[in-house]
């Protein structure tokens, strides 16, 4: 029998996202599909505006988070993607990366790690060459905050120990790895991933160094993304991403799979860069959450299979548990109300937790990181698969 129920989908986003994720093809290809996509007004309340079957949010701030509880608290049969817990992890450059020992990948057809680096708090530590003398030049300086702020994606290549001097702590050191010029992007969205390839940062030419100490830069991949047309620079650029093999599908997924299971995230991209100087290794560098899908081809196909799984998976998981609720009512011989009717705990496990995709409210470790921490390793990047027998790159 056909599903005739509508259901609600909020979506929380800046005014930016909304304007790339929300296109007319997607709210009407969701409508024909039972779906009903309604903004969030971030002037009222959210705890007004429910309830929704699922909501979609990327937002930062203490007061979105409070909202976000109570939310959670009021509507506990919500699905909410993804837990505020989760994405937190990924506003820290640290953090973000820091989830890589978690995930095994099992393709043998390649081996994946993160680049060596470390973090620095105070201009003093900066000074000291001993905080950072076990990082090869160039570098990349990053903020290390990534909180979706313009200034969180300002980045400068360092050229040499002259060029950490105009650097703002706290900050993020990572070893530059020539990689080709050429970036993959990974978008996951549930169980589907997608892999493109972006333009990057060029290879830095040992000798060729220019007499700059440091070179700004921001958002690479965004700005240059190439457009078919005759411009000889957009052309070159072409040739070169369509040069550039692709990594294995299978090791993609599996990476994908690792990162979305270590992370307790469902939307979200990720960044690798193929080391060019060591075969099949390659280097998660980035992790961004809620990335902008309307650049993914046939996004909306994704997105509408994605949120149609959640809605009915959580239809799903309502009528299991008032099956549940029925046996313990019937067995117990009495008359409780049914718990998932009413949002209470049935067998310690809540409605909320049942249907927040794998989401358990797990604290963020906090990251008690001295003021500089390094990898012994000699090579320029940590592993993935091997790292517990390594030492950790930074104590948290
Ligand atoms: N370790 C590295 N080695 C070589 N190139 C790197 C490295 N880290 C970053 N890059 C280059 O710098 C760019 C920006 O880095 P990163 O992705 O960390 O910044 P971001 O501001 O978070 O980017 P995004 O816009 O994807 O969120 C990358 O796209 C890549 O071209
Ligand atoms: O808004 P913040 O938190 O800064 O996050 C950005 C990510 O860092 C970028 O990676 C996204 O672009 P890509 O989808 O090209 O990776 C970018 O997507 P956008 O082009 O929709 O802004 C943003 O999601």
């Amino acid at each position: 029998m056909a599903d005739s129920r509508r259901y609600r989908v909020g979506y929380a986003l800046l005014p930016k996202k909304q304007q790339s994720f929300i296109q007319d093809s997607l709210v009407s290809l969701c409508r024909d599909r039972g779906i009903d996509l309604v903004p969030i007004d971030l002037r009222r309340p959210l705890i007004d505006q429910g309830p929704f079957d699922c909501l979609l949010h990327k937002l930062y701030g203490d007061d979105w988070s409070r909202q976000l509880d109570d939310f959670r608290r009021y509507y506990p049969d919500a699905t909410v993607i993804d837990s505020p817990e989760s994405i937190s992890r990924l506003h820290n450059r640290i953090s973000m990366l820091q989830v890589r020992i978690h995930v095994v990948v099992s393709v043998v057809a390649a081996r994946f790690g993160i680049p060596k680096q470390i973090v620095i708090y105070d201009k003093e530590t900066l000074s000291d060459s001993r905080s950072w003398d076990l990082l090869k030049f160039p570098v990349i300086a990053k903020p290390l905050i990534a909180d979706g702020s313009a200034k969180s994606h300002k980045m400068s290549l360092i050229f040499n120990h002259d060029g950490l001097d105009k650097l703002k702590p706290p900050i993020v050191l990572q070893e530059f790895v020539n990689h080709g010029g050429v970036i993959f992007k990974v978008y996951v969205v549930g169980d589907y991933v997608q892999c493109v390839k972006r333009k990057s940062l060029p290879d830095v030419i040992p000798g060729s160094i220019s007499s700059e100490s440091s070179m700004p830069f921001s958002q690479v991949s965004n700005i240059t993304t190439p457009q078919r047309n005759n411009d000889d620079d957009d052309d070159d650029d072409m040739m070169q991403l369509d040069g550039t093999e692709m990594p294995p599908q299978s090791f993609v997924v599996d990476l994908a799979r690792g990162l979305r299971s270590a992370t307790k995230l469902h939307l979200f991209n990720f960044d690798v860069i193929r080391d060019s100087t060591r075969e099949n290794k390659y280097l998660v560098i980035d992790i961004n959450y809620f990335p902008g899908y309307a650049k993914m081809p046939g996004y909306e196909r994704v997105l509408i299979d994605f949120l149609w799984d959640v809605v009915s998976e959580r239809k799903r998981t309502t009528v299991d548990q008032m099956a549940v609720a029925a046996v313990t009512t019937t067995a117990a011989g009495g008359n409780r109300p049914a718990a998932a009717a009413v949002g209470v705990e049935e067998n310690g496990v809540s409605p909320r937790q049942q249907v927040m995709l794998g989401c358990e409210d797990e604290a963020v470790r906090n990251i008690a990181v001295t003021n500089s921490g390094c990898s012994t390793s000699t090579d320029n990047c940590i592993d993935g698969e091997d790292q517990k027998e390594k030492s950790p790159i930074l104590q948290v």
